[in-house]
């Protein structure tokens, strides 16, 4: 019987990638498939009976069972040959059908860190961020916290904020149903063609809504997102001067899409929950600075604090890209919501080395951002944190970003500066700060984007 080849060719969604499954018809076990690769290297062949990944280069042969699948990450002209052998009077007969491919779209060398950045096969979660239970505060009535019966949970919270800027916490009190409303209406909205979410995309102007394109670092994430504003409508410029730029540029503008129905009132219902929990949260990390509760209060007033839906689809290349490149999170406190697939890496400030952050079910994580590192005078540090794709599944995230109003001055605090301690950094505008590194986030750009450590005074 004549072998025939079947070819499914399925395109990657960000059509970037093709496998083709590769069958003879009678899947016989003498029947085989030889491959001629004439163009550049680097696919991966993985026969469906071993599961068994071998890389390739140009030009070569290779001859496997009879049930395959190819998958291209160059462009790639293949020249296919399947056969069948069978031995009729010890004579060995080939039958051969030829096709010729080409699959694979480029690699798009946008989405390509350098070698230094790329993730490492091997992931450390061995000792992980610190996990703390905020069950204390919730036996507390107040307004604001009082500080004795809560002493050990203050002091956990400082230590983690000094050893790593990050920890994750459970028993926060921001209803499960809530929080799982805004993932299924996320999920949805990602689901939607790419022209109905276009219809509210983010540009140089208006700032909010749906993107695609976005670069950190100047390398692009493998990510799709949309961001809103927890607080509408009022927007208190950077500056009271009438003719400052900065003033003008942007327009803050909650960009609602029609679909799914229940989108905005899931995304709203939301972030006034997570929003109560930051302002707790804030309480703790003034108490263990030594700080009154409500220290940070009077900064959110005409707070500028946004929530961003995070989708980052399966890659095809994991192994060259990142779903979100290694950033200091701006802000002043970051509480994220991730799902249960992992990618978060968060470097470890003893040795700089990239931790996984386990998911833990109905958790959040929560990290110190650069205006906690300026307030603070560096005592906790905004650390850097990335994350990773896979090629299997897609990974969705929700991160409230705390932030300040817009005029809001940045600097250390008063009561934390003495002789032995005084300003390392000068005052931060906000506003400004925050414009100059959104600009940077939409394509690429020559010079490094402004980062903290810009506003540090000169050592001596
Ligand atoms: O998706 C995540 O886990 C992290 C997201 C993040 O770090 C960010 O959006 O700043
Ligand atoms: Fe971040």
């Amino acid at each position: 019987m004549e072998p025939n080849i079947h070819l499914n060719v399925e395109p990657n969604r960000l059509s970037i990638y093709n496998h083709i499954q590769l069958k003879t018809k009678q899947e016989s076990l003498s029947s085989f498939f030889s491959f001629t690769f004439l163009s550049k290297p680097n696919i991966a062949l993985q026969t469906q009976d071993r599961g068994s990944i071998t890389e390739t280069s140009p030009g070569s042969v290779h001859i496997i069972p009879h049930h395959c699948i190819v998958s291209a990450t160059h462009k790639n002209i293949l020249h296919l040959t399947s056969f069948d052998q069978t031995n009729k009077n010890n004579k060995a007969i080939q039958k051969n059908t030829q096709t010729t491919i080409t699959m694979g779209e480029e690699v798009d060398t946008a989405f390509v860190q350098a070698p230094e950045h790329r993730p490492k096969s091997s992931v450390i979660v061995a000792e992980g961020i610190p996990l703390i239970d905020l069950s204390p505060i919730n036996y507390q009535n107040e307004d604001t916290l009082l500080d004795s019966s809560i002493e050990n949970l203050v002091k956990e919270i400082g230590s983690a904020c000094k050893k790593w800027g990050f920890f994750q916490v459970i028993n926060h009190k921001v209803p499960l149903d809530k929080r799982e409303r805004i993932e299924e209406a996320a999920k949805k909205f990602f689901a939607l063609g790419l022209e109905e979410k276009l219809k509210v995309r983010r540009d140089a102007v208006n700032v909010l809504g749906y993107f695609e394109a976005e670069h950190t670092k100047n390398v692009r994430d493998w990510k799709e997102i949309y961001d809103f504003n927890v607080q509408e409508p009022t927007f208190i410029p950077p500056s009271d001067e009438p003719d400052d730029e900065e003033n003008v540029q942007f327009q803050w503008d909650n960009r609602w899409p029609q679909n799914p129905p229940e989108f905005k009132e899931a995304c709203q219902e939301y972030a006034q929950e997570v929003e109560k929990l930051a302002y707790k949260l804030m309480e703790l990390v003034a108490l263990s600075l030594g700080l009154v509760p409500n220290r940070f209060r009077g900064y959110f007033t005409h707070n500028t604090s946004n929530i961003r839906l995070n989708h980052y689809p399966a890659c095809p290349y994991p192994h060259l890209a990142l779903g979100l490149g290694r950033h200091k999170d701006t802000g002043v406190l970051t509480v994220l919501a991730q799902d249960d697939t992992g990618g978060l890496e968060v470097r470890r400030k003893s040795d700089g080395e990239w931790i996984r952050v386990k998911p833990i079910f109905n958790s959040f994580i929560i990290n110190v951002g650069d205006m906690i590192q300026v307030w603070s005078n560096d005592a906790y540090e905004s650390v850097e944190h990335r994350v990773m794709v896979n090629s299997e599944k897609d990974r969705f995230s929700i991160p409230f970003f705390l932030k300040p109003a817009l005029y809001t001055d940045v600097k250390p605090l008063e009561e934390l500066l003495d002789d032995r301690n005084p300003p390392i950094y000068r005052p931060v505008n906000w506003g400004k700060f925050r414009s100059a590194r959104m600009r940077s986030n939409f394509a690429k750009s020559k010079v490094e984007n402004l980062q903290i450590y810009d506003f540090k005074f000169p050592s001596n």
